[in-house]
């Protein structure tokens, strides 16, 4: 069987952009309804996508002044989704750094046997001082604490579902998917990830990325072909590349500039109050990445496009949009699928995290045109094969060593 792409789609909001959710004829407010959740997931269930991913951050962003939110808790979205889909595999990103692991593992571990196996955990450690405060800290934790932190805890979490005699799933456990791109980040993709949401502009970065945390893997004496590696990608579809390109400029006029720039600043650590947007950023404004806070792989991609372009202050928030980051892919469905074709074909991806541009319309577009461009050219699924997330990732059932008698009888 030749090699299938992978293909989520990630559910953020009304959208991706900071502007998104203004985009003509977009529900503002559909983030706050569960439908928004269940009738995208339906949809990309009858596109046979691996799986929904819902990120998360466990606080309500002071950003929902400019723009609505991502509010609902993933395992009670994933919950409802998984009432109403078969096949459809249910991620959901859930921080290592503001749980407890028992009480995740046997969360998700429910979830998982409900849902006839279909669940996935992002593991992400959560920058920023916002959520610290949410749980009654002073400040974040370290980054490397919240690494060593989210190693340990992953291992409980994964440990505990080895050893669940009852309600296990036909997948085994659920799979573990890992987003994070620092050097702690990558250690810990390399020791436990079966699934890894990056973020990378360049596809000579992405292929690099890729090969890492795969010879990380073996390095740890896993198996590197079982992982799978998906970086984010941001969709803007139109039937002709004029009305692809109308559609993005849309967004970046609809950006709430205060949005945009309170985004580039936490990226960046830095204040850009009163920042012309006619001159690039002054360099000695600029931190090292351990000073900024926030998460290293997305300071890392703008750091990358400012020593590359050296944009002004106006040009880089538009090439960003409100954007993490990610790699943005403006264009017809066959331009889409052309790039998708060649990250894939260059080893730079397994697949993609699918952020389309605005939701429920820009998911339309790609699930209708852009999926079956693809199928066409041999590179997706005509129809599941499987019926959990392992299954349809291609991930092998892990062995569970069922935990001796005794044990259990204390
Ligand atoms: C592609 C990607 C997606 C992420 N998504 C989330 C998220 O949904 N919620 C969250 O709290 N952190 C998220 N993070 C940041 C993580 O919390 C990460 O563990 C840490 O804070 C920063 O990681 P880094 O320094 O390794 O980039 C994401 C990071 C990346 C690279």
């Amino acid at each position: 069987m030749p090699r299938q792409l992978h293909l989520n789609v990630n559910i953020l909001n009304a959208g991706v952009f900071g502007g998104s959710w203004r985009f003509p004829g977009t529900d503002p407010l559909s983030s706050y309804r569960i439908e928004h959740y269940t009738d995208i997931a339906k949809k990309a269930e009858r596109a046979r996508l691996d799986a929904v991913f819902l990120a998360d951050g466990p606080s309500l962003d002071p950003s929902v002044k400019h723009r609505t939110g991502n509010n609902f808790e993933p395992t009670t979205v994933l919950a409802r989704i998984a009432a109403q889909t078969e096949r459809i595999g249910l991620i959901g990103t859930l921080s290592s750094s503001y749980h407890d692991a028992g009480e995740l593992a046997r969360r998700l571990g429910d979830l998982d046997h409900v849902s006839g196996g279909r669940v996935g955990w992002n593991v992400v450690t959560t920058a920023g001082a916002v959520a610290a405060r949410n749980f009654g800290r002073d400040r974040e934790p370290e980054h490397s604490s919240r690494y060593q932190r989210a190693a340990a805890f992953t291992e409980q979490v994964v440990r505990a579902w080895s050893e669940r005699t009852r309600y296990s799933s036909p997948q085994g456990r659920p799979v573990v998917v890992q987003a994070g791109g620092s050097r702690d980040g990558r250690e810990l993709a390399s020791r436990v990830a079966e699934v890894v949401f990056s973020a990378d502009q360049d596809l000579d970065r992405a292929r690099a990325f890729r090969a890492e945390i795969r010879a990380g893997a073996a390095r740890h004496g896993r198996d590197p072909g079982a992982v799978v590696v998906l970086p984010g990608l941001s969709t803007v579809v139109g039937s002709t590349v004029a009305e692809a390109n109308a559609r993005r400029e849309l967004l970046d006029e609809l950006l709430p500039d205060a949005y945009g720039r309170g985004r580039l600043a936490g990226q960046l650590g830095i204040s850009l109050d009163g920042l012309s947007d006619d001159e690039p950023i002054p360099r000695d404004l600029l931190v090292p990445p351990d000073e900024a806070g926030g998460s290293q792989t997305f300071y890392r991609v703008v750091k990358d496009i400012i020593d590359r372009e050296n944009p002004t202050l106006g040009a880089l928030l538009k090439r960003l949009s409100g954007g993490g980051g990610h790699r943005i892919v403006t264009g017809t469905p066959e331009q889409i699928a052309d790039d998708i074709e060649t990250w894939f074909r260059a080893g730079a991806a397994d697949g993609f995290n699918v952020m389309p541009d605005v939701l429920p319309s820009g998911f339309d577009d790609f699930a209708g045109q852009v999926v079956p461009e693809l199928r066409r050219r041999g590179l997706f699924r005509t129809d599941y094969e499987d019926t959990t997330l392992r299954g349809h990732l291609g991930l092998p059932v892990p062995r569970i060593v069922p935990v001796p008698e005794e044990v259990t009888a204390r």
